[in-house]
């Protein structure tokens, strides 16, 4: 039987991003992919990520997070659902402050600026063509040679790319909302560029302080916000240099603050988390699959 079966978990949102916590530091077990599917189901509850905590596996850390897109396939990175598990935890246990492990590393998340924000310490982005990673070498990953449409008239055409705990490629555009991304993101995320796949963001910088972004996310579709392509996006924007290092990312669900920090490189991402309602997992949506 799943370890999520008669479990509890809570509904949450990151500016609208569908989140579903589950907190297994309780009954530690594997979460399978067949899990996640069986969750995201039609008679399971409606997720783009299911974050599962699960015991520490490092000293200092409050849990290992593993981060399941509703596909069933496994993230490295999660922003909004990042900020969602913080809300949760703060609200349990008066902490202000607690640092996390993710297959991506760690994590420090923070109470923010107000009461109802949150921050999250997303780690130091990288660029080399291995890392990102693409299928082939590339000198330089602010500009990669992709694009989709006819070759003398591409639709979209040269986007950056970036690692930032998860694989993302930013086209840049005049008008996020002119492109069908339901059609552009599903060619994009599996083009064989991208071995592991990757989020597809179209992009408008507004000025130097404001940038306004869609994403297509790998194993999840189109979702009203992605915060580590928020964050990749405000690194891949201040590398070209048409952007300061503190952005406003404005995205379908709302806004986030993103600060490429010097010294250390890390992107540090700030926004609210909402809760919406707790439930337990009807063992019998795992029932096919255990
Ligand atoms: N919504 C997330 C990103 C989720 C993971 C992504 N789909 C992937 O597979 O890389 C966020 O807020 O960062």
């Amino acid at each position: 039987m799943s370890a999520l079966a008669n479990h509890a978990f809570a509904k949450m949102n990151g500016i609208g991003n569908e989140i579903v916590v589950v907190d297994l530091r309780d009954r530690p077990g594997p979460v399978t992919p067949e899990d996640a599917r069986a969750v995201a189901s039609p008679a399971g509850v409606h997720y783009d990520q299911l974050m599962v905590l699960q015991p520490p596996r490092l000293a200092g850390t409050e849990a290992f997070i593993r981060i399941y897109n509703n596909d069933g396939s496994e993230s490295g990175a999660c922003g909004n659902g990042m900020r969602c598990v913080v809300r949760r935890l703060f609200e349990k246990t008066g902490q202000t402050a607690v640092t996390f492990e993710t297959r991506a590393g760690l994590l420090n998340c923070w109470q923010g600026p107000r009461p109802d924000l949150y921050t999250v310490d997303m780690g130091a982005p990288k660029f080399g063509w291995q890392d990102i990673p693409l299928a082939e070498e590339f000198r330089d990953t602010r500009y990669i040679e992709l694009q989709v449409g006819p070759i003398d008239a591409p639709v979209l055409h040269s986007p950056s790319a970036v690692n930032m705990g998860n694989p993302h490629a930013i086209f840049w555009v005049d008008d996020v909302n002119a492109y069908d991304l339901t059609r552009f993101g599903p060619l994009l995320e599996n083009h064989p560029i991208f071995p592991e796949r990757a989020n597809i963001t179209l992009a408008h910088i507004v000025d130097r302080d404001h940038i306004t972004i869609r994403t297509w996310e790998r194993g999840a579709g189109l979702t009203k916000a992605c915060g580590s392509a928020a964050c990749a996006t405000a690194v891949a924007a201040a590398r070209l240099k048409r952007a300061n290092r503190v952005v406003e990312i404005t995205l379908p669900g709302g806004k986030l603050s993103i600060e490429w920090r010097e010294g250390d490189d890390h992107v540090l991402m700030t926004g609210t988390a909402d809760f919406e309602y707790e439930g337990r997992f009807d063992p019998a949506l795992f029932a096919s699959v255990a």
